[in-house]
């Protein structure tokens, strides 16, 4: 159906573009209560997280952990040839996980009456959206509330050669159907290292470049450190301080990549190029300025602690709105406006921030880190265990990292970082302790069952020094 701007716009109570994840749980819950809902989405049912993001590459990451058990079967008593890879099953069985989560959503849409519209929404006024519908012609859409959901996407940094060289980005190599024989990662952020090691333990050759002098600078020295070893110890390199200054060739071909640092030049020869050096939000050409959403300095909408826009009736949500990257940031925005619309206080001011990086073994971490700690002269006192000492960890074989929490004065947790087997599963009972106030002695005097790694909390807590 064509419209003009004299169009009468058909009218719900609620309006969602983009079916990302605070997007969708607004469509169910108000739905679910009785609400009139349209959600517009271009492509992915469900938002990147499902389909190519944290799902899908946690699926890959965990068939390239069995990779890298096969290639330990001696160790635990099988004689067996080490066994080779096939890509297309790897990415089969990401794919029908997918297909399984996609029709999840689907019957969840239509279990709460909302009207999902394939389609790319466009601002055309004020709480007035335009959608270029999938199937041919538009529809003009207009309502009270409307949530903007439409994420971010992977940039490809402006670097000679590199576009004309197609990189791929996440959503690429997750549809990998054969292995790199050598993988150049540009940027060793979260993307980065959980593909990089995902490839290398699958057998291909991995070299990783970013122009950081250490790992993940924002986390302690220690982390950094003991991470990088232990992935280099897999096999990957890393040519960190280094600047990528041309490329030329074909990602999925041959490439060269030149690339200077301290050392002087070099030219890596590759076969594959994944682009893992950040996001930019979707807020451009989507006619923000024509509804009055107004954007900040980066590109994300602009809005309060309860996550209004600058347009009356309008919500922005998760990586649109510079909410700090994490599919579980996002469900807590989904919380916020839910809440904020049934006339509830929740706001994103004072928020924890809890986040896991699914290398193996994990990085987990929440609160204050103890380089900021130093920095900012906060006092804390810390205890600190290898992960060795969790027994658990000795039972399975995978020993490595540690784990650290700051204490304060009050002997509350101030901070809790884990690198180590699962670390991202002890997080939540250090989080509740953290958000209710408790003592660390709380989690010190737990009985906790042995031998599981959450036991190693006993053990870590026990280890804080006296005041
Ligand atoms: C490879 C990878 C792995 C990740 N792993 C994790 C992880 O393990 N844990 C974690 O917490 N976070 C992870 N993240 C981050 C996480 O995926 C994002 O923070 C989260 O998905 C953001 O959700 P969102 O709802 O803001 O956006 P999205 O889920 O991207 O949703 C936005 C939706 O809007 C649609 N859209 C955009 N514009 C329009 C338009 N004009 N019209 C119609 N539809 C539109 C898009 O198609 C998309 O479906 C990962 C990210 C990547 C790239
Ligand atoms: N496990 C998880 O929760 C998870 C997993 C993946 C992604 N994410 C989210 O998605 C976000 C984006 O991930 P990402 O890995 O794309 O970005 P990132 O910001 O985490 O890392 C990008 C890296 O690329 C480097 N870089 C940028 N430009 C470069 C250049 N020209 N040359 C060399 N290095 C360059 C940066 O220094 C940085 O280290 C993350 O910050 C995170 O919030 C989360």
């Amino acid at each position: 159906m064509a419209y003009s701007t004299g169009s009468q716009a058909e009218e719900f109570d609620v309006l969602i573009l983009g079916s990302g994840e605070a997007g969708k749980y607004l469509s169910w819950t108000l739905g679910g209560d009785g609400k009139r809902v349209a959600l517009v989405e271009r492509r992915y049912i469900g938002g990147s997280c499902p389909n190519i993001a944290c799902l899908p590459s946690k699926n890959i990451v965990h068939s390239a952990k069995v990779a890298w058990y096969a290639q330990r079967l001696n160790e635990f008593g099988m004689n067996l040839p080490s066994p080779g890879i096939d890509m297309t099953v790897v990415r089969d069985r990401k794919r029908a996980m997918v297909n399984g989560l996609v029709d999840v959503h689907n019957k969840r849409f239509a279990a709460n009456h909302v009207e999902f519209i394939c389609g790319e929404g466009v601002f055309v006024g004020p709480r007035m959206l335009s959608v270029e519908l999938q199937a041919g012609g538009s529809r003009l859409l207009t309502a009270k509330t409307i949530i903007v959901n439409t994420g971010s996407r992977a940039t490809v940094p402006d670097i000679p050669g590199l576009r004309a060289a197609q990189p791929m980005t996440h959503v690429e190599e997750l549809e990998l159907d054969t292995l790199p024989e050598h993988l150049l990662v540009i940027g060793a952020g979260y993307v980065g290292l959980e593909f990089a090691q995902a490839m290398a333990r699958f057998g291909s050759r991995v070299t990783v470049v970013d122009r950081n002098e250490r790992l993940l600078p924002r986390e302690d020295e220690d982390v950094s450190a003991t991470l990088g070893h232990l992935l280099g110890g897999e096999g990957i390199r890393f040519l960190l301080g280094s600047t990528l200054e041309s490329v030329s060739g074909r990602s999925g071909e041959t490439v060269e990549a030149r690339i200077r640092s301290a050392a002087g030049e070099e030219v890596v020869k590759a076969t594959h190029i994944l682009a893992a050096a950040g996001r930019a939000p979707n807020t451009e050409g989507i006619g923000l300025d024509k509804a009055g959403i107004h954007l900040n300095a980066n590109g994300h909408i602009r809005v309060d602690a309860s996550l209004r826009t600058t347009a009356d009736g309008v919500y922005a949500v998760g990586d649109s709105a510079g909410s700090p990257y994490f599919t579980h940031v996002a469900y807590d925005d989904y919380r916020i406006v839910y809440r904020t619309l049934k006339g509830e206080s929740r706001v994103t001011t004072g928020r924890q921030l809890p986040y896991t990086l699914f290398t193996d073994p994990e990085l987990a971490h929440v609160g204050l880190r103890e380089d900021d700690a130093k920095r900012q002269g906060t006092s804390y006192r810390l205890a600190k265990l290898p992960m060795a000492a969790v027994l658990r960890t000795r039972t399975l074989g995978e020993t490595e990292g540690f784990f650290k929490a700051l204490i304060g004065d009050d002997d509350r947790i101030l901070g809790f970082t884990a690198l180590g087997a699962s670390a991202g599963e002890l997080l939540a009972p250090v989080q509740l302790a953290m958000s209710a106030g408790l003592p660390y002695t709380a989690l010190r005097d737990l009985i906790v069952t042995h031998p599981t790694l959450t036991e190693g909390l006993v053990y870590l807590f026990s280890a804080v020094p006296g005041k």
